[in-house]
């Protein structure tokens, strides 16, 4: 299928998504109407939508006690409900819980009746996760509902298609649609090798271009957000996702600052993730550039983003084909013949064995905490058990 084609299809897609949306909520206002009058303006300017109201039984809970995470700090969340925005605290059992079970922003959140605490996390419709930096593995979340991925990357020194390979994997995983951002054009005389370079990454891929300083340059961005769906903004530091914020914003949210002259790279100006309100409807988050970027469970999203690897290998001659130095390799022949990049291959062969180690470890972790978990639950109820027993 041609790339433009492919192109043309995300775009209608994400339309068709906004209108079902729509579609959905004048159902919902005809058949409940009580649950619609809660579903006010506020909150679905908030990005509410017929996904979460349906794990509400209770009216009153969303008309005062439901809110949405703009950010967290430690056990500490400022929430968005209705017109206002409150501390809160996570209650101990949320502060217990694995990381990726903790309220993060762009979550939607049940408040307990003082709206001092949060209860509850409703169930997500997307979640942008990585495994977290140093020695764990555990998942931690990025971002929570959220509809399109803005993975942003600048032309010049910094622009590496593997980084963009793997944003795209957790984007996949994650369940939300990528739009590839080139910012810094202006920087140069033609940019036709970075978007070559970009849409390479994954076929169909949208690219948008960009001089985050020049206001007149993001309509293409801009097509992207769509009523009121949440965008993350994704990318290294110093690639300028807080500069497009702030003028897709057309004010000054989040601050900005220079980056290396040396290397390119930027100083950590953003220290937190945040959600930000765009007064022309839709919600974006802002995320620090990471350092560390490691995927577990993206078996099926490597499948996607490397789908030219994955259609060549199955023409391989060996089904378990490792694409080394086998017989009959229809991935190196591809390679040898200029259609494929060893670049690509490598990096596509590194995140295969770096998800097969980390999702193994997850799963061996899951078993030890189901086993222990069990364990706990035993010595208790035999304490229960001996409790009631008393005067035995
Ligand atoms: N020339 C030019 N400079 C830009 C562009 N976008 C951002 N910058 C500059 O790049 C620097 C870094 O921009 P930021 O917006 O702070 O980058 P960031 O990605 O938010 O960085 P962190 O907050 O550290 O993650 C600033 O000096 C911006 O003015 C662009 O399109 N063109
Ligand atoms: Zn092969």
């Amino acid at each position: 299928m041609p790339d433009v084609f492919k192109r043309w299809l995300y775009k209608r897609w994400l339309a068709l998504i906004a209108r079902t949306i729509t579609l959905c909520n004048s159902l919902v206002s005809a058949l409940f109407p009580c649950v619609v009058n809660a579903m006010n303006d506020v909150l679905i300017k908030l990005g509410f939508v017929p996904f979460f109201a349906q794990q509400l039984a209770d009216p009153v809970v969303l008309e005062s006690r439901l809110g949405r995470v703009i950010s967290v700090q430690r056990s500490v969340a400022m929430v968005a409900c209705g017109d206002q925005r409150r501390n809160v605290e996570l209650t101990l059992n949320l502060q217990q819980a694995e990381p990726v079970d903790r309220p993060t922003v762009g979550d939607w959140v049940i408040l307990d009746e003082t709206h001092t605490r949060i209860e509850q996390v409703l169930e997500r419709k997307s979640l942008f996760k990585r495994i977290g930096s140093g020695n764990t593995t555990q998942f931690q979340p990025i971002a929570a509902n959220i509809d399109v991925v803005f993975i942003v990357s600048s032309c010049n020194d910094e622009f590496k298609e593997s980084r963009l390979e793997r944003y795209l994997a957790l984007c996949d995983e994650a369940g939300a649609i990528p739009v590839i951002i080139l910012t810094k054009v202006d920087l140069l005389d033609d940019a036709g090798g970075y978007i070559e370079r970009a849409r390479s990454v994954q076929s169909g891929v949208a690219v948008e271009v960009v001089n985050a300083l020049d206001p007149s340059t993001l309509d293409g961005v801009k097509g992207w957000i769509e009523g009121n769906s949440t965008i993350a903004l994704v990318g290294s530091s110093g690639v300028g996702k807080s500069t497009l914020l702030n003028a897709l914003a057309e004010e000054t949210l989040a601050a900005t600052g220079s980056i290396r002259e040396d290397d390119k790279k930027g100083r950590h100006t953003t220290t937190h993730r945040e959600l930000y309100f765009l007064a022309s409807g839709g919600l974006i988050i802002d995320v620090p550039g990471m350092r560390e970027l490691r995927v577990a469970d993206v078996d099926d999203a490597l499948g996607h983003v490397f789908e030219d690897i994955e259609e060549l290998s199955e023409k391989c001659r060996f089904i378990d084909c490792k694409h080394m130095n086998e017989p009959g390799c229809a991935v190196l022949a591809a390679i040898e013949e200029g259609r494929l990049s060893g670049r690509r291959l490598a990096s596509y062969q590194k995140l295969v064995r770096e998800n097969e180690f980390a999702t193994s470890t997850l799963a061996e972790k899951r078993a030890k905490d189901r086993s222990f978990g069990k364990m706990v639950k035993g010595g208790k109820l035999h304490k229960e058990k001996t409790g009631r027993r008393g005067p035995l």
